[in-house]
């Protein structure tokens, strides 16, 4: 068993009851570039999407709001960026605020009946003043519920599963577990990645690109060798999770974060439908292009979903255009 698999950069420690996690070698807390600089908001690095389309921001000064404590002794944990505050927040009035205020711990909810259908979440940008006491930030405070890795049903490799050590027997609906991190790759990337992974045995099987589709931009985020605990949802076509786009400040690229969509309940394996993120992970149309059959994998490139729920599609998602 191994102890804590982000050694120490999360807020509580995830662990894995298996010490061989394949491909994985370097956790990260957020996505990076292959060249391993940070993706934090920059019109230059944007620019690297391959899209023709990609909103010119050039000459804008990042969005901010300028919400700052007026009492420091306030014991409210978030008084700032709240709806009610909305009036005051430059950020919640433009974009709104779609989660519950924190409580002490800072637990907070998605509200998903609220939030408009495909659109991103905006929050306060890290450069915001508001800082710790922000209502509006929960996606960057790291992952936050008890955690484990270990073998999932068959074939499927290793799974994420809700192990309440500390948390509450329930997981509510609206949970955020964490972001989908890992390297930020262009389209053109991410192809020349599938091809190496064809071509080298040690990189091992499974696709674990995840493709956000967005007006403009298309970016794809592979946390193969370098990633967070999202890399080992499995899919399913019955999940109990589901992943939301988010913008930490208007300018900033997209990220993908995971919320629970139901209750979860204790041992319970976290999953989300891959055809969900604005796009879809797979690059399954190279095998078909390189004339590659595998075991479960069929002449169109698509491979058999071993997620075994009754409203089970068959197939795991692809997308076409990879
Ligand atoms: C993001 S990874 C998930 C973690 C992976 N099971 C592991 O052990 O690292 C995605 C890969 O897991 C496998 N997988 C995930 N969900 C599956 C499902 N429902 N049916 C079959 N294989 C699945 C596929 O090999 C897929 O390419």
């Amino acid at each position: 068993m191994m102890g804590d698999i982000s050694k120490g950069q999360e807020p509580f420690p995830i662990s894995s009851l298996q010490d061989d996690l394949g491909s994985f070698n370097t956790y990260i807390t957020d996505s990076i570039f292959p060249d391993g600089t940070s993706i934090a908001s920059s019109k230059a690095e944007r620019n690297d999407s391959d899209d023709d389309e990609v909103d010119d921001l050039e000459g804008n000064d990042p969005w901010t709001c300028s919400c700052t404590i007026d009492d420091p002794e306030d014991q409210d944990v978030a008084v700032l960026c709240t709806v009610r505050d909305s009036d005051s927040c430059d950020c919640v009035s433009g974009f709104g605020n779609f989660y519950t205020k924190p409580d002490t711990h800072f637990h907070q909810l998605l509200n998903l009946d609220a939030l408009p259908e495909r659109l991103p979440l905006v929050e306060c940008s890290p450069q915001c003043p508001c800082f710790e006491r922000c209502a509006n930030k929960l996606t960057q405070r790291g992952v936050r519920v008890s955690l484990i890795t270990k073998p999932a049903s068959s074939g499927i490799g290793l799974g994420l599963f809700y192990t309440p050590n500390y948390d509450s027997p329930t997981l509510p609906k609206g949970t955020f577990i964490s972001l989908y991190a890992g390297e930020y790759l262009t389209t053109h990337q991410a192809r020349q990645r599938w091809i190496d992974q064809l071509n080298n045995p040690k990189a091992g099987e499974g696709n674990y690109v995840l493709s956000v589709k967005l007006p403009g931009e298309t970016w794809h985020i592979d946390p193969r060798y370098k990633g967070n605990i999202g890399r080992f949802l499995n899919h399913s076509c019955e999940p109990n999770c589901v992943i939301q786009i988010v913008r930490w400040g208007v300018d900033s690229l997209p990220r993908a974060a995971i919320f629970t969509k139901r209750d979860v309940v204790d041992g319970e394996e976290l999953t989300f439908d891959y055809a969900n993120a604005s796009g879809s992970t797979g690059m399954a149309s190279h095998l078909e292009e390189q004339g590659l059959v595998q075991d479960g994998i069929d002449q169109k490139g698509r491979t058999r979903c071993l997620c075994a729920s009754e409203r089970c599609r068959g197939w795991m998602p692809f997308d076409e255009r990879l």
